[in-house]
Formats: structure tokens, sequence, C-alpha cells
């Protein structure tokens, strides 16, 4: 579904050139959960950007479905979803609102996003506040409209930037269980996270990705065997070389 090969992203600054990923090389299969795990600054969002198209590659290729990312990105934009950690609801529209809206953008046909919305508003339980204006929702509340949002169009890959950051156990837990059934149906999910728990729980694969470099690549058994640790922060530092 995915594929990322010898992928380069070099940023022009006043002070020199800043490399974000170098060398990034990996894929991600229909119904996998695909972890990209790594701290700040290790050139997740970057990656996630290129994949996206919001960002093109210095050099390497990015395809999703078999599309070009640069090229194509029309047909990439219809395949994917995409909560970046910067992603904003309006506030001045409800939640049905903004699925409305999102759908009308993507092309949606009337009836077929009627339905998507309903099904949307159902699993994400939005259903006692689908129709009250966003201001003064919780950090939980606009998460969940902001994912059903990145699902409307039922998107193959969705991309998923740090989804739980800032939210409570509650609210954690109802993105996961929505990466849990997205999984379930066939599609693709890349999650970039710090969370080390996060991908031992949810990640059928996981990347370790450090100052723009993958260092690891493998299922949590796999990171398991090649370092001879069970937990993975343990396995983490290890990969890394650098102790905390
Ligand atoms: N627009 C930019 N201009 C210059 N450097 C950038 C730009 N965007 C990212 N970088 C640099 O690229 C590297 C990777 O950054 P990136 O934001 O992808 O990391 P990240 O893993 O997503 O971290 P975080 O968890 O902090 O968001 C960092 O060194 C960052 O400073």
């Amino acid at each position: 579904m995915l594929q990322v090969q010898e992928v380069r992203k070099e940023f022009k600054t006043k002070t020199g050139p800043v490399v974000g990923v170098e060398r990034l090389t990996f894929d991600v299969r229909p119904g996998e959960v695909f972890g990209l795990l790594g701290p700040n600054g290790a050139g997740k969002t970057t990656t996630l950007r290129m994949i996206a198209t919001l960002m093109k590659p210095t050099s390497g290729r990015v395809s999703v479905g078999g599309y070009d990312t640069v090229s194509q990105s029309h047909e990439v934009r219809q395949l994917i979803g995409y909560l970046s950690n910067e992603t904003g609801i309006y506030e001045r529209f409800t939640p049905r609102e903004q699925l409305q809206f999102f759908a009308d953008v993507h092309g949606v046909p009337k009836a077929t996003a009627k339905r998507r919305i309903d099904e949307l508003i159902e699993r994400f339980e939005m259903g006692d506040f689908q129709n009250r204006q966003a201001n003064g929702f919780s950090t939980g509340m606009k998460q969940k409209v902001s994912i059903a949002r990145a699902l409307v169009h039922d998107p193959s890959l969705v991309i998923f930037d740090e989804p739980t950051a800032g939210l409570d156990v509650f609210a954690a837990r109802a993105v996961h269980r929505s990466i849990e059934s997205l999984r379930e149906e066939g599609k693709s999910v890349i999650l970039s996270t710090h969370i080390m728990h996060e991908v031992e729980k949810l990640c059928d694969r996981i990347g370790v990705i450090y100052k723009g470099r993958l260092y690891a690549l493998g299922t949590l058994e796999e990171l398991r065997e090649q370092t001879g640790l069970v937990h993975m922060d343990d396995i983490f530092f290890k990969i890394v070389g650098e102790e905390s």
C-alpha cells in the first residue's frame, strides 16, 4: 500500500542545510499498523508529511497504492487520511457540519457521505454532541472529530501523527480502538509516536527512527530477538546505542 524508497529530505536554512531524514526505506501493507517510533526531532513528522503529499522528498520516492506522491499527488490524496498533530477543527461548525465539509472537499457523493457520517458519529460516540458548535469541546471530543474527519472519504491508508498527545486515558483508549478497527477493516495505518507502550500494544511492525535514520525495522518479537530485551524502551535505547 505504501512504499518509501531511499528517501532523503534536506531543509535549507540560514545557517546551512539540515537533514530531516535520510536513506529511509520501508513499506506498509494492507491490514497492517506500522509504528514509526522516535524521540522529538527524529524525523517522524517530516516522513509523514512527505507521504501525505505536503512536502517533496529531496531524493528518493514515495508511493501510495502505486501512485507517486509527487507526480500523482491528486490520486494519492484520495487514498489517504491524515491526522496531523496540528489538525484543528472549526469552532463554529458542529461535528456533523465538519464531516460534511470534508466529504464535499473529497468529492464523496451525497448519499454515500450521509451513510458514512452516520457510521462515524456512531463509531466515535459523537451522537450527543453531533449538532453542537465545537467551541467549548474537550480535547478528547475535538480529537474524535479530527479522526472522523480524516476517515470521512474511507481512505485506504490512514496516517496518524502522535494521535494521543495530550489525551487522557479514556480518550487515548478510544483512539487505540479506532486504530484496531481500521486494521480489522483491512486498512493500512502508519502511526508516529514516542510512546513506547503504544507501539507494543498496537503495531504489527515497528520502525525505530532516530536522527533522521531508520535504525531498526521489524515486529516486536523480531526486535526482542535482535536485542535480547523485552520492553520497548530498553530495546529502543539498545538499538540507538545511547543509554539514558
Ligand atoms: N521546515 C524545517 N526547516 C528546517 N528544519 C526542519 C524543518 N522541519 C523539520 N526540520 C528538522 O528536521 C528534523 C526532523 O524533524 P521532525 O519534525 O520531522 O521530527 P519529529 O520526529 O516529528 O519530532 P517531533 O516529535 O518533535 O515532532 C529536525 O532536526 C528538525 O529540526
